[in-house]
């Protein structure tokens, strides 16, 4: 990968390195390493039970490495959890929303806990809300909102408190194609103005050619079966994204594997 002068400056915003876990004697990551640089948006593609889950609350510190070692923003996130709050945000499959609270109310919670005040708050949380296009729906609650709508909300909430990184777990998954497509085309583009570091985990293909700057394919157990970059002018070369398409699919094991063709 060229990189940037900003990435050049910065250590790598994610490191694992030679990061081994097993679960009752059963290896799920086997001497994984990966460097995330700053601004760079990575997506780990794997079929079910490939250690993707694993290897993101191992990002989050949820779970410690069995041997290795996992670096966020410089820090160990598993002994470092007060210090990466606001450094680090997660978008998840299910919105996840508070279904008492509207959609601003969501978004402005993250920066109250982070001690901003109420106007600043919501002031943050109104602009998020136009960024990912739903100024006009800030006052409505989850229930009056579409699937699509609750996951922009959720991504808002999420880049609301200006994170360094943020982390993507299958956020597109459940939303028709669509509205995937949409939601992945507005994500990147918001990811890339405000030169965000993105780990996405998806077992969907589009997703990764989508927005990633780097494909990698896991292989269970979690170990690189392919590595891919992709510039956004590739991305847009149909010809190209089909090619690695297919090349995807063969590393995950063909037919076997969820593609989306939308
Ligand atoms: N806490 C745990 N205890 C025991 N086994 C676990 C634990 N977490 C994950 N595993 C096992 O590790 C393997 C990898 O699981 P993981 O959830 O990381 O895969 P995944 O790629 O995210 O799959 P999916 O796409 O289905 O979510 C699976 O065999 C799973 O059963």
């Amino acid at each position: 990968m060229i990189k940037s002068a900003a990435q050049a400056a910065h250590p790598p915003s994610v490191r694992l390195h030679q990061v081994y876990k097993a679960f009752g004697g059963k290896t799920v990551v086997d001497d994984l390493s990966i460097d995330v640089a700053h601004g760079e948006i990575v997506a780990l593609l794997g079929r079910t039970g490939a250690g993707k889950s694993t290897v993101l609350n191992l990002v989050l510190g949820t779970l410690t490495p069995d041997s290795g070692t996992v670096r966020v923003a410089g820090l160990d996130p598993n002994a470092n959890f007060l210090g990466l709050r606001g450094k680090l945000a997660v978008s998840f499959q299910t919105d996840r929303l508070l279904p008492w609270r509207t959609a601003v109310e969501n978004v402005e919670l993250g920066l109250l806990i982070l001690g901003r005040s109420k106007e600043e708050a919501r002031a943050t949380a109104l602009s998020w809300l136009e960024r990912v296009k739903l100024g006009d729906a800030a006052d409505k609650y989850a229930h009056e909102l579409s699937g699509g709508m609750r996951q922009r909300v959720s991504l808002a909430r999420a880049l609301a408190v200006d994170p360094e990184i943020v982390l993507l777990d299958e956020s597109f998954s459940q939303l028709d194609h669509v509205t995937s497509r949409a939601l992945r085309a507005d994500f990147h583009r918001i990811a890339r103005e405000f030169s965000k570091t993105c780990l996405l985990v998806t077992h969907r293909i589009e997703d990764a050619l989508d927005m990633a700057d780097r494909v990698l394919v896991l292989g269970a157990p979690a170990r690189i079966q392919l590595e891919l970059t992709l510039t956004d002018g590739q991305r847009r070369d149909e010809q190209l994204r089909a090619r690695l398409h297919d090349e995807i699919a063969a590393a995950l094991g063909g037919e076997e594997h969820p593609t989306d063709p939308g």
